[in-house]
């Protein structure tokens, strides 16, 4: 056959593998085979023609090789980008043109700023409630969407985003209701009422370190981001392998902190949009070194936890009391526990430390929400001592858990990301009916800023959850910890340390910002790294005059 014409049927070839086999179903996970298909396509191709055409020079059966195998793959590519930008199923969505054509349009908007929440509001001011953010992925601005996309009755599940811990998978990367719904049972068990009075004299250990050192830095600056982080980190240290990570006795970033930070970067700024890409890297050599130390790493420390059972049991204790029946447990089973081990660390950490700073920001510009606050927190210490270190006390706070809950409000930890995936065959979404296996998103930092759900919506008010219910017009889009099965395994243990730790703080200690902290510096850096990460934030604390009540 003429070679123009074997280009022509390759391209053609193309354009059918595209239409009948791509365009369908999920490819991310096969990325690294599908990138290594067109060399070993060139290497067939060259060797078949060499075969069959002994008269022509083997550098000639490999340039027409090579034009082949581009001819397919652009074949390929070009009935993918004229499916996606004029035919596909969302094209009736508005957006950006170059989202329609590639999911690197939002890795870019990422990268460029690592504030991929704001690119979106900015992207809904402009294109309205619904918007097309991908060749297969719609953001939605709109109120009433929120609980469609999220809660329980929902038929919408986790999507794609969910698999970049492949091969592994722990709770909060199961996708299905039927494998996510064994997944969490011992995580539940982990949080029982029970199981949490068992973690109180581990947080308390650790908060009493953190006061340590703000004692030893009054009247000095004060990175609270830093020692924040520190404390939550080797809370969860001590949690999930039965020991700290000692950094607030250090003064020093644990190793597994490190990843973790390195990581959630490299994942906020690339993955958050391309899922085949943490896959991609994970199972390329050389590039995944970093990554084969780290499970070296903690391969080590969980054989370490296996032998060494703590008695009052701890998270790890329930997450891998099935392993532990095991009696030959599989490379998977060890696997996946690996993986849930870093998921204590990780989800129960960063998040909770983002919470802390969150509020102290907003704490320190309001000192009338602070002296509320502080009435209310002394009056309990002046009724028991020992009041601000036990949980049963402090729930009863209501103005503390406004705070908590404002502060959540608007920064919520995590601002954008929680993709979820329609069913097969559609669904109603808030106003409007959204096709099968696309990917939706409702932001709630847009949705917790929108001036329909909340009057004043970008001021700092603890009293909208309180006295002025009349703040709130549509509470249904507030959910920090999430709402429905895969909502936060961990929130009792999240405010059991917020609810204390602030407490203590505000008790003892009056705070201002630091002679160089400038104030609109922490929510212009607030960064998305699928959880919220703030900049250093800097305060200076110092002792109350006249402490009015003995606790602690
Ligand atoms: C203020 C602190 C926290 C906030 C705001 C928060 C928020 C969230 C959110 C929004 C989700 C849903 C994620 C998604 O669907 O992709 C989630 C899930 C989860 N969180 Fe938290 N979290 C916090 C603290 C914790 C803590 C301390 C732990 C303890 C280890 C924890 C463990 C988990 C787990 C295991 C999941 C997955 C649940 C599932 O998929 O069934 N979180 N969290």
């Amino acid at each position: 056959m003429d070679i123009d014409i074997a280009v022509g049927v390759a391209f053609a070839t193309g354009i059918l593998l595209h239409v009948s086999l791509f365009r369908i179903g999920e490819w991310d996970l096969l990325a690294i085979w599908l990138m290594r298909a067109p060399f070993v396509l060139l290497a067939a191709l060259g060797a078949a023609l060499a075969w069959f055409r002994p008269a022509e020079t083997v550098l000639q059966s490999l340039k027409d090789a090579s034009k082949l195998d581009a001819a397919l793959l652009g074949g390929v590519f070009t009935s993918m980008l004229v499916y996606r930008a004029f035919l596909h199923r969302l094209r009736v969505f508005p957006g950006p043109f170059a989202a329609r054509l590639s999911n690197l349009y939002m890795t870019g908007q990422s990268v460029k700023t690592m504030q991929a929440y704001r690119h979106f509001r900015r992207l809904h001011e402009h294109y309205g409630d619904f918007v097309r953010v991908g060749p297969m992925e719609i953001s939605i601005a709109e109120p009433a969407a929120f609980r469609d996309i999220y809660a329980n009755y929902s038929p919408c599940e986790k999507g794609p985003l969910y698999s970049h811990g492949h091969p592994s998978t722990t709770v909060l990367e199961a996708r299905s209701r039927k494998l996510h719904a064994p997944k969490r049972k011992p995580w539940d068990r982990a949080f029982t009422t029970t199981a949490l009075n068992n973690y109180e004299e581990r947080v308390d250990r650790h908060t009493d370190q953190l006061l340590r050192r703000i004692e030893e830095h009054q009247g000095s600056e004060f990175n609270v981001t830093r020692w924040f982080s520190f404390y939550t980190f080797d809370v969860m240290g001590e949690l999930a392998f039965g020991k700290s990570f000692r950094q607030l006795e250090d003064n020093a970033e644990h190793y597994m902190a490190k990843v973790a930070r390195e990581t959630q970067r490299t994942i906020g700024g690339l993955l958050l949009y391309t899922a085949w890409i943490m896959n991609t890297f994970r199972e390329t050599p050389i590039l995944n070194w970093a990554w084969i130390a780290f499970q070296k790493w903690c391969n080590e420390q969980v054989d370490d936890r296996l032998a060494n059972e703590p008695k009052v049991p701890d998270i790890f204790h329930w997450i891998s009391a099935d392993y532990r029946q095991t009696p030959n447990p599989t490379p998977q089973e060890r696997l996946d526990l690996l993986a849930e081990i870093r998921l204590i660390v990780v989800a129960g950490s960063d998040t909770t430390s983002m919470t802390l700073t969150g509020l102290f920001y907003q704490l320190v510009q309001a000192p009338g929400v602070v002296a509320k606050l502080r009435e209310e927190i002394d009056e309990l210490a002046a009724q028991d001592e020992h009041a601000l270190t036990k949980n049963m006390s402090l729930v009863k706070l209501k103005y503390l858990q406004a705070c908590i809950d404002e502060s959540l409000r608007l920064t919520p930890v995590v601002p954008s990301r929680l993709q979820r995936m329609t069913p097969p065959e559609g669904a109603q979404i808030g106003s409007r009916w959204v096709p099968g296996n696309t990917c939706v998103i409702a932001p709630s930092w847009i949705l917790c800023r929108d001036s329909r759900c909340f009057a004043r919506p970008e001021e700092f008010i603890p009293e909208r959850w309180t006295s002025q219910p009349e703040l709130v017009h549509d509470a249904s889009v507030y959910a920090p910890f999430s709402v429905g099965r895969s909502s936060c395994a961990g929130k009792q243990l999240a405010l059991m340390e917020l609810r204390r730790t602030v407490a203590l703080i505000v008790h003892r200690y009056d705070f201002a910002l630091a002679p160089e902290q400038r104030i609109d510096a922490f929510e212009r850096d607030l960064e998305d790294h699928f959880t919220m990460c703030p900049p250093d934030f800097n305060l200076v604390f110092k002792r109350r005059e006249a402490p009015p009540a003995r606790s602690g």
